[in-house]
């Protein structure tokens, strides 16, 4: 499934609220097949909490800190997703993002984007034109983009979750 590089970039939080929905758009992001998040330099306790998970689920992912944004967004070579309320349905997009031809940054607020977010973006999509939250319009963007074979990604990691019909059983490497 790893045919292109798909990195997500949290824009900015509200100090002191946002904090666990940056980690749930961190885990969303890893569980959901992206390789990477960049946030910002308050999140480094984000970071570790979602590297822990990596750690011990297992993949790849990545957590970059980085207040940088403009230059990630200037400096990306492929396509860049920038999710709001206010964007083009994503139905309009999902025969492009199934293609998976280019490298995928996608960017998500948290309080007001700035104007320049919406310029520099390739595409601004919206996941319904309603006001919802970025961890329900990040795993619904990653759902579209990788076409729903995201579900069935295996991270071998120390932790492996063997699905049950019943109860919890977990085995450890
Ligand atoms: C709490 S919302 C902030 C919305 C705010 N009104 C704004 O100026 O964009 C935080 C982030 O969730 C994402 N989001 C919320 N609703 C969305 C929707 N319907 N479609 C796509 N993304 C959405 C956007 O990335 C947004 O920046």
């Amino acid at each position: 499934m790893k045919d292109i590089k798909v990195k997500v970039l949290r824009l900015g939080h509200r100090p002191g609220r946002d904090k666990r929905l940056t980690t749930h758009v961190g885990l969303v992001a890893r569980a959901f097949g992206a390789d990477e998040i960049s946030l910002s330099k308050d999140d480094e306790k984000v970071k570790e909490s979602i590297i822990d998970v990596t750690k011990r689920f297992g993949g790849n992912f990545k957590v970059e800190i980085n207040d940088e944004w403009k230059q990630t967004m200037k400096n990306w070579k492929g396509d860049i997703y920038h999710l709001t309320m206010y964007g083009e349905k994503i139905s309009s997009y999902e025969e492009k993002l199934k293609k998976r031809d280019k490298d995928v940054l996608i960017v998500l607020g948290a309080e007001k984007v700035p104007r320049i977010v919406y310029d520099l973006a390739d595409y601004n999509i919206s996941v319904t034109n309603q006001p919802h939250s970025e961890v329900a319009a990040l795993a619904i963007f990653l759902d579209r983009l990788f076409d729903g074979k995201e579900l069935n990604l295996d991270f071998d990691g120390e932790i492996k979750v063997i699905p049950q019909a019943e109860g919890k059983y977990i085995e450890k490497n």
